[in-house]
C-alpha cells in the first residue's frame, strides 16, 4: 500500500512550486460564503455537506482573463488548505459556463501581462486537475475551449440541455496545448479525442453525453448541483487518502509533464501567439464575436417576426 507520505509529497510538489501570493485576491470570509475581493469567483460552503460551490462570476460570458484566473487559483489554494470535502464548479451566467480564454488576452497582447496570464492558466490547471479534493462541474451553459478544459479537469460533469461543449481551438486557427489534449484524452476515448481536437468540434449536450464528455444531463442549475452533490457524496464512504492518491497517481504523468516543462510551454505559447497568421485569425475572430453580439437584437427581431407569420399562416 502506498503511504500517505507519498500523497503529501506529491500534493506539496503540485502546490508549493506554483503558489500564487497575490494580495489583490485575498479571500474575505463571510458566514459560510467566501468571495474574492472583486467577486470574480464566489465560494459558498454548504454547512451540511461541507461541499463548496465555486461560481465563476465574470459577466457577460466568464471569459478567463488574468484577474479571473488569479482569483480562481487563490480559491483552489484555499480549498486545498481547508481540506475541502468537495468542490462543485459552476457559473453565475444563465447561458454560459465559460467562454474559455479571454481572446483579448491573446490578441495583440502586452508581453508582460500575457506571461502572467499564461502562468496563471498553468497554475489553475495544475491545481484543479491535480486537486486532492473531489470535484464536479455543474455546466449550466456553453463551455467552449478553456471552459471545456476546466469542466474536464473535474471528475464528474453534469450539463444542462441544448448547450455546447468542446475544445474548438483549431476552428480559431490555434492549437490546443498538449495539456489541454491530455485532459481530453483522460475524459473520452482516444480516437474520439483525436477527431474532436482536430475538428475543433463543439458537442451539443445530448452528443456530449453519448461520447462520455459529460456524465449526466440535468433539468436546471439546481438539479445539476444536486446531481453533483450525489456524485461527491459517494466519496464519503471511501477513505480520503486512498481516493486522493488514486486520482493524483492517475493524472500524475500529465501534471508532471507540464510541471517539468512550464517555461518551455510558455515559450511555445509566446511563439504561437507571435505568429502573424495566428494574430490574423484571432483578429478576425474578435471581429466576428463583436459583430455577432451586435446583430443579436436584429436576429431576435427576425425570429419574433417569423413566429408571428407562422402563427398567422396556421390561423388562415
Ligand atoms: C503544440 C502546442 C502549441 C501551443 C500553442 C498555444 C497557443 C494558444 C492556445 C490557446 C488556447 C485557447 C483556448 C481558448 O479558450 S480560446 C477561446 C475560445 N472561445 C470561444 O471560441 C468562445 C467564443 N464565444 C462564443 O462562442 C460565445 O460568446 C458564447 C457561445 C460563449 C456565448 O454566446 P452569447 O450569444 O451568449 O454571447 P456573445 O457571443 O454575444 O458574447 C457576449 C460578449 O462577450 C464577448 N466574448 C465572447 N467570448 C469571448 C471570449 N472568449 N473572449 C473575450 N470576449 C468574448 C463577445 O465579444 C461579446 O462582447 P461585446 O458584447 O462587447 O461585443
Amino acid at each position: 500500500m502506498l503511504s500517505s507520505k507519498f500523497i503529501h509529497a506529491f500534493t506539496r510538489q503540485i502546490y508549493h512550486t506554483n503558489l500564487i501570493t497575490s494580495a489583490t485576491f485575498n479571500v474575505i470570509k463571510k458566514h459560510n460564503s467566501t468571495h474574492t475581493k472583486n467577486d470574480l469567483v464566489l465560494v459558498d460552503v454548504n454547512d451540511k455537506t461541507g461541499f463548496s460551490i465555486v461560481t465563476l462570476n465574470r459577466p457577460p460570458v466568464n471569459s478567463l482573463n488574468l484577474e479571473l484566473l488569479s482569483a480562481f487559483s487563490s480559491v483552489l489554494d484555499d480549498l486545498h488548505k481547508n481540506n475541502s470535502r468537495g468542490m462543485i464548479l459552476t457559473s453565475s451566467s444563465s447561458t454560459v459556463f465559460s467562454a474559455g480564454l479571454d481572446i483579448n488576452e491573446l490578441y495583440k497582447p502586452d508581453m508582460d501581462r500575457v506571461r502572467k496570464f499564461w502562468t496563471s492558466l498553468q497554475d489553475c490547471w495544475i491545481k484543479l486537475y491535480g486537486s486532492s479534493f473531489p470535484t464536479a462541474a455543474a455546466i449550466n451553459g456553453h463551455a467552449p475551449a478553456g471552459g471545456c478544459l476546466f469542466a474536464m479537469c473535474c471528475e464528474y460533469r453534469v450539463m444542462l440541455p441544448k448547450y455546447t461543449i468542446g475544445l474548438n481551438e483549431t476552428q480559431l486557427g490555434i492549437v490546443a496545448p498538449t495539456w489541454f489534449m491530455a485532459t481530453m484524452k483522460n475524459t473520452i476515448p482516444l480516437r474520439q479525442a483525436e477527431l474532436a481536437l482536430t475538428l475543433g468540434k463543439m458537442f451539443k449536450t445530448d452528443d456530449a453525453l453519448k461520447l462520455g464528455l459529460i456524465d449526466e444531463i440535468a433539468e436546471n442549475k439546481e438539479d445539476a448541483i444536486h446531481k453533483c452533490e450525489i456524485f461527491l457524496k459517494k466519496y464519503q464512504k471511501i477513505p480520503q487518502t486512498a481516493r486522493a492518491l488514486t486520482k493524483q497517481s492517475y493524472r500524475k504523468n500529465d501534471i508532471m509533464e507540464l510541471e517539468n516543462n512550464r517555461e518551455a510551454d510558455l515559450q511555445l505559447f509566446f511563439l504561437a501567439i507571435s505568429d502573424p497568421r495566428v494574430q490574423s485569425s484571432l483578429g478576425k475572430y474578435v471581429a466576428f464575436l463583436k459583430l455577432k453580439s451586435r446583430m443579436k437584437p436584429i436576429l431576435e427581431a427576425v425570429k419574433f417576426l417569423k413566429g408571428i407569420f407562422k402563427s398567422k399562416k396556421k390561423k388562415n
